[in-house]
């Protein structure tokens, strides 16, 4: 569904990507690891047309993503949920929530973007009274689930999570992992995720690469991560300061 084809991006001297291949099917988790900096992001923001490559494709359904005509019905075809959950802090929660409900493409009346909200609210846990409140009242992990209840607020075929568990103690990491992992199984979404987190990794993705050098050094099924026998996933899956990828003390 999602196809990045020899893909290169760079800022000045910093060449970033340098020939990335990778194939998201239909209905799929891919989660994306690597060192910080390596172009996790760029990947994500060169399918949302964001970023231009200055080579190779990037195909969604086939369609070339540079060549969308429409760019607010492309855009209403994905959602997102940022590294920090990203709220707006003056609208109250409901309204994070619809905020795409609200305008653009995929504008519906007020009472039933409310309603909406509300019943994706209920779906990460929680409760229609949290709707009223405006962020800043909310813990990070609540927060987070507002965050994740906007992702899917339009129905997404496509989701990117950056970073979804950065910043959460251990247990509401494990949480939200979760809710992510059985949301992405009932919608049949598309997803992406970008992580540091191996708690994460092998909760939420179907398939793992890893991005190294400008390149997808490895990628698999998770179940098949631990046996990659590549030094470089290896160094990475059990968090190793030594080994081949050069880490800055
Ligand atoms: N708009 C930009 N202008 C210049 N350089 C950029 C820009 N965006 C990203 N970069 C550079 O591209 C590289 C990759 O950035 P990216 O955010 O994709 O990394 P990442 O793998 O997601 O890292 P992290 O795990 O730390 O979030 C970095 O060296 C970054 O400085």
């Amino acid at each position: 569904m999602i196809t990045l084809s020899d893909v290169h991006k760079s800022f000045g001297d910093n060449h970033v990507l340098r020939g990335v291949d990778l194939h998201v099917p239909r209905g799929t988790s891919t989660v994306i690891i690597g060192g910080s900096g390596t172009g996790k992001s760029i990947c994500i923001k060169t399918v949302l047309g964001l970023v231009t490559p200055e080579r190779g494709t990037i195909t969604v359904d086939g369609q070339d993503v540079t060549k969308t005509g429409d760019r607010d019905a492309f855009l209403a075809r994905f959602g997102m949920l940022f590294q920090a959950a990203a709220l707006f802090d003056s609208l109250p929660v409901w309204q994070n929530v619809a905020f795409r409900l609200m305008r653009g493409s995929l504008k519906r009346p007020r009472d039933e973007a409310r309603e909406i909200a509300i019943e994706k609210l209920r779906r990460v846990g929680l409760t229609p009274d949290v709707a009223d409140r405006l962020p800043a009242e909310l813990s990070g992990g609540m927060q987070k689930r507002v965050g994740l209840a906007r992702a899917i607020a339009a129905d997404p075929e496509i989701i990117f999570f950056d970073e979804p568990t950065t910043g959460l103690d251990p247990i509401m990491a494990g949480v939200i992992n979760d809710l992510i992992r059985e949301i992405v199984t009932e919608m049949g979404a598309t997803t992406m995720t970008i992580t540091h987190d191996m708690t994460s990794v092998r909760t939420i993705a179907d398939n793992v690469a890893m991005l190294h050098g400008g390149k997808i050094r490895w990628t698999g099924p998770v179940a098949d991560i631990d046996a990659a026998h590549d030094p470089y996933v290896d160094q990475f899956i059990n968090g190793r300061a030594e080994g081949p990828i050069e880490t800055v003390r």
